[in-house]
């Protein structure tokens, strides 16, 4: 199969992990005699400063005429003080507009070897595996109907959502619960906003299509404080743009490290994005000792959801297993008796258990 791929590392470590990326992809095309055909464009702070935009037009027609996008981070202290067109986050948030990514699926699922790498007790993060489908085109990131404002006195952010953006981003929640554990948390804020009422409302209205899968109402405090106390609860958890961004930061404690997160950006039909959940993480940019993981599993959703490619997927999440419980992992990961190392070396532990096809007792699978 050939297929097109946009690549569009970013800024920090974004460069660094898309190399792993690249890597991987490269294996797998040899490995199953694929052929992925690479072109790479600028977004973010890169971007700014080669075409003085975040979002340059070329980006997003690649992106369009793909087969799939992905995405490293974006941002970083050297265009912290930029005003708000030039900010490298708005290239991020602008593509996924533009390319109408409303639904963003956030598996976080534990590996066995890393249960001693979250601060958090093992009996407590033991078998959690957890969908966090978070609503990615609307909110209060993109204001309506004027934008933000800010007169120097008052500044004004708007949360709004129409009923089809919720219904769609709801929908999905139901259907993804239905292929999984039937167990839907809706979380939302309806003891204060008014669109956490109609939330609700969509979430009633839907759930009579699905009358198999159980329904749970959480407001989004308790929901942060439930997601790390009693993580087994939960399944699927539908929200919206703000709430979904906070609480899969939170929930990667569950995993050992925020760099272990991968991501997909969907919409109904058509180019799918991916990224990891993490940033450009400038305290360690540079030093080649980011997580390459997350993105490497990104990868994998990638090769699933996109290209329809379950079995490579699978193999890529056997072989990120087998190098953890080899014991290669970065400084990010907390791991006693394990063997420390880089970027480029966890990058090479994962190919090595690729090439050799590994069978693995702990696969981990994650269905979105
Ligand atoms: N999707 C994206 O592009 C994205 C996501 C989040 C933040 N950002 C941007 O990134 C910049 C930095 O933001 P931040 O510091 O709040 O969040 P961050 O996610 O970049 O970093 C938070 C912490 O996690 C660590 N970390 C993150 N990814 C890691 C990895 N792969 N390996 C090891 N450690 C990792 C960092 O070192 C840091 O200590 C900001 O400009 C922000 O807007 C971009
Ligand atoms: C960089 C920022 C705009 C972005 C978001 O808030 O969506 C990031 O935190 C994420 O989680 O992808
Ligand atoms: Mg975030």
């Amino acid at each position: 199969m050939n297929k097109k791929i946009t690549l569009l590392p970013g800024d920090g470590v974004g460069k660094e992990i898309m190399e792993s990326a690249r890597v991987v992809l490269n294996t797998i095309a040899s490995e199953y005699d694929h052929r992925f055909s690479f072109r790479e464009h600028a977004i973010g702070g890169e971007a700014i400063d080669q075409y003085g935009t975040p979002l340059p037009e070329d980006t997003i027609q690649a992106c369009e005429d793909s087969d799939a996008v992905l995405l490293g981070a974006v941002g970083g202290p050297k265009w912290d003080g930029n005003p708000p067109h030039l900010r490298p986050e708005k290239g991020l948030l602008g593509i996924r507009k533009k390319l109408g990514l409303f639904a963003n699926l956030r598996p976080v699922q534990g590996f066995s070897s890393l249960l001693h790498a979250s601060p958090l007790k093992e009996e407590v993060i033991n078998g959690s595996d957890i969908l966090i489908i978070r609503e990615l085109t609307g909110g209060l990131y993109f204001g309506r109907p004027s934008e933000r404002r800010n007169n120097g006195e008052e500044v004004v952010d708007t949360l709004a959502y129409s009923r089809h953006e919720m219904e769609r981003i709801i929908e999905k929640g139901f259907q993804s619960a239905q292929i999984r554990s039937k167990r839907l948390t809706s979380v939302d804020k309806a003891n204060v906003l008014e669109s956490s009422r109609m939330w609700r409302e969509v979430v009633g209205e839907k759930a009579k299509d699905y009358p198999d899968v159980e329904v749970e109402h959480l407001l989004v405090d308790a929901a942060a404080m439930k997601l790390i106390t009693e993580p087994n609860r939960f399944d699927v958890i539908v929200t919206e743009n703000l709430f979904g961004d906070i609480l899969s930061d939170e929930a990667s404690v569950l995993t050992g490290s925020l760099g272990m997160l991968p991501s997909a950006s969907i919409r109904t039909d058509g180019v799918g994005l991916y990224e990891p959940v993490h940033g450009s993480a400038p305290d360690i940019a540079g030093k080649g000792i980011a997580n390459p993981l997350g993105m490497i599993l990104s990868v994998a959703l990638m090769l699933r959801h996109s290209f329809q490619m379950e079995e490579e997927a699978a193999e890529i999440e056997k072989a990120v297993n087998e190098c953890l419980e080899q014991g290669y992992h970065t400084g990010d990961l907390d791991i006693k008796d394990g063997k420390k190392v880089g970027t480029k070396e966890v990058t090479e532990a994962v190919i090595e258990n690729l090439t050799t096809k590994s069978v693995s007792n702990s696969i981990c699978n994650m269905y979105v």
